[in-house]
């Protein structure tokens, strides 16, 4: 059977329903509200695996999935050598986010990349430890910052509600997603003007690593036939 993972709730899981039923595929999830159990009809040997986002680069990275559905984001960050393990088959036209950093928007100096690195400067001599950036992307962040020859910060996790982490004085500055602007603006944080780290959206993606039986190869064609991709 060929594995096909989406995520188990929430937006991505609905609008990924609705991509896969507009092409003759329909997934759904089978039992009760809180059963993780799910079914496919329209396409012969397929089996749905219903998990979270954050764990689907993982699994298309060890072969345990075929296919899978989650953000571009989350594959950039969680799988360091990704187009060595997967291979993008179509970028889905949902989930569309963008990963920023934004600082307090009452910083007026600062506006740009070469801003922050004369403000991180500044703030490590007059406080005595470096300028913290909550975010859950660390790998993005820090290739990002590296690129633009900003070096005096530090990363401080943080897995959610990050926007909130600067008036709770355990950061300084943030990454995160956006996508309406809604959170970073009700937290009194802006957007560096060249401070765009990723552009996201949700991708149908498939492993590169995974191993197909005879079988397997003729269902995933057919699949990839039936959505329009070959
Ligand atoms: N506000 C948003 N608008 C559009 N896409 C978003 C938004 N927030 C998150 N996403 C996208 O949805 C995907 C899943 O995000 P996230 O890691 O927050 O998932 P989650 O539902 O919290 O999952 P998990 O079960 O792993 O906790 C990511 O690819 C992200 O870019
Ligand atoms: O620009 P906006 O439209 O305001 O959306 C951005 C928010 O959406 C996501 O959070 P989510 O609701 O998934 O919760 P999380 O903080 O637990 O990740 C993201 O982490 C931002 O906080």
């Amino acid at each position: 059977m060929i594995k096909l993972g989406v995520p188990s709730k929430g937006r991505l899981m609905e609008k990924t329903f609705d991509w896969f039923a507009r092409r003759g595929v329909t997934l759904a999830r089978s039992g009760s509200d809180r059963e993780y159990a799910a079914t496919v009809s329209g396409a012969e040997g397929v089996s749905l695996v219903l998990l979270s986002a954050g764990e689907i680069p993982r699994e298309l990275a060890a072969g345990r999935l075929h296919l899978g559905v989650t953000g571009t984001d989350l594959v950039h960050e969680r799988l360091p050598l990704w187009t060595d393990v997967v291979t993008p088959l179509a970028e889905m036209g949902f989930g569309h986010a963008d990963l920023v950093l934004a600082v307090p928007a009452c910083w007026i100096d600062v506006d740009t990349l070469d801003d922050l690195d004369a403000a991180a400067a500044a703030f490590r001599a007059e406080h005595g430890h470096r300028l913290r950036v909550a975010t859950k992307y660390h790998r993005l962040v820090r290739g990002f910052l590296r690129d633009a020859g900003v070096a005096d910060y530090a990363i401080v996790d943080s897995q959610g509600a990050t926007e909130g982490t600067v008036a709770n004085l355990t950061a300084e500055m943030i990454a995160d997603i956006t996508s309406t602007g809604e959170t970073l603006r009700a937290n009194h944080l802006k957007i560096l003007s060249d401070g765009l780290v990723l552009k996201s959206q949700a991708t149908l993606w498939k492993s590169r690593v995974a191993n197909l039986t005879k079988n397997d190869r003729a269902a995933l064609a057919a699949l990839v036939a039936q959505l329009g991709l070959d």
